[in-house]
């Protein structure tokens, strides 16, 4: 299995945007949901508010409508980072629908809905339906809404909370699958204030003409967030950190460059990270950039760097999807032992013990040491 023993199978990729996932560095998300395109949203959903069940008590969102959005999530309180916002229980789950014909797809989803409580049916088809063709409105619903079951997944889920969540091309929050309680988690990437609204990524999608041609063509709306309202120059240079730090993400899957030259692309993920920052995401980029350098140190024998790096990688998955996720969990055990990862003894050209992490180095010179920068 070792990605960096084997030649790294190719990746897939969404067959809606045409972005790669599926290998298994890509512990994130891909594209987010199915395209289709717009429809009038007050029309086919009457405004109605919401209180988040999930938090009954502690009130940490309502459903309600927005202008130009049709319905969406608004925090009634202040939120800290790292909150489990909501977690949701798929209606159904439905195969990933590629090519098939519409007619066929229209009888797969009534197929699924025969299936459902006539509340579940209720609140399905009280979903968004972005679709202009009457004729499969059921298949509209699906595509406007369906969230992918997992990064590899071959199905997709319809959720009565979390797919009322809007686009936002740097969002406050990061959904999830999560296999373990096998529902979809909704988490606080950072803090919000009361009164903003929740949003998520539908797709990582780079430049400014990119996110707004995919997401005219497959959601029907332009996005007016904030990362898509910056001025001519500030978006000019946006967009060329957002074109490399997708460069860097597809150059960092090339396992056979790990192993030829881990140096350069250790240097490669502290550049990246440097990117993320600097675009404010915080997203599970984050913890897939730790783990991309915890990989490549324990590849080469370096116990010391890869606990670091697992610390920080399972501190960013913390935050992105709680203690329960299965990948959360992978990383606990990694902070533990680094020499568990299946990578471990491919080279010894590292080669240095868990104990030899640095305890007088501090700030700037602990990172020196820790990104080898020290010559
Ligand atoms: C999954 S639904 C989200 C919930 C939806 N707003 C509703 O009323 O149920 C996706 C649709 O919401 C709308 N939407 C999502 N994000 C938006 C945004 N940033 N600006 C405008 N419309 C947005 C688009 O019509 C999109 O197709």
């Amino acid at each position: 299995m070792g990605k960096f023993k084997k030649p790294v199978p190719k990746k897939a990729k969404c067959e809606d945007c045409g972005r790669s996932f599926g290998n298994e560095r890509d512990l994130g998300q891909h594209c987010s949901r199915a395209h289709a395109p717009a429809t009038n949203h007050e029309e086919n959903n009457p405004p109605v508010e919401f209180l988040g069940k999930d938090n009954a008590t502690s009130k940490l969102y309502i459903i309600t409508p927005l202008p130009g959005k049709g319905q969406g999530l608004i925090a009634v309180q202040d939120i800290s980072k790292g909150t489990r916002i909501l977690s949701d229980k798929p209606l159904f789950r439905i195969e990933r629908f590629g090519s098939a014909p519409p007619v066929v797809l229209e009888k797969a989803i009534a197929s699924k809905l025969d299936l459902l409580s006539q509340n579940d049916r209720r609140t399905f088809l009280s979903l968004h339906n972005n679709e202009l063709d009457a004729s499969y409105p059921l298949t509209g619903i699906v595509k406007t809404n369906a969230l992918p079951l997992g990064t590899n997944a071959s199905e997709g889920g319809l959720f009565p909370l979390a797919s009322r969540i809007n686009h936002a091309c740097v969002p406050n929050c990061q959904h999830t699958w999560n296999d373990n309680i096998g529902e979809e988690t909704i988490h606080s990437i950072r803090r919000i204030s009361k009164g903003e609204e929740i949003t998520i990524s539908y797709a990582d999608l780079g430049t400014f003409e990119s996110r707004r041609r995919h997401l005219r063509k497959s959601f029907g709306f332009d996005c007016n967030c904030e990362l898509c309202s910056l001025p001519e120059a500030a978006r000019v240079m946006s967009d060329s950190h957002q074109s490399e730090i997708q460069r860097l993400d597809e150059l960092l899957g090339d396992g056979s460059r790990l192993l030829s030259n881990p140096g350069r692309c250790l240097e490669d993920v502290h550049t990246l990270l440097a990117l993320l920052e600097a675009e404010n995401i915080t997203d599970a980029r984050l913890p897939r950039a730790y783990y991309d350098a915890f990989q490549i140190a324990i590849a080469h024998g370096d116990q010391a760097r890869a606990k670091v790096f697992a610390q920080r990688a399972y501190e960013a998955r913390l935050c992105c999807e709680g203690e329960d996720s299965p990948l959360t969990t992978r990383m606990k055990c990694l902070v533990a032992r680094p020499a568990g990862h299946r990578l471990f003894g491919t080279s010894n050209r590292w080669k240095l013990s868990e104990k030899m992490v640095p305890k007088t180095l501090e700030g700037e010179e602990f990172e020196a040491w820790l990104w080898r920068r020290n010559g």
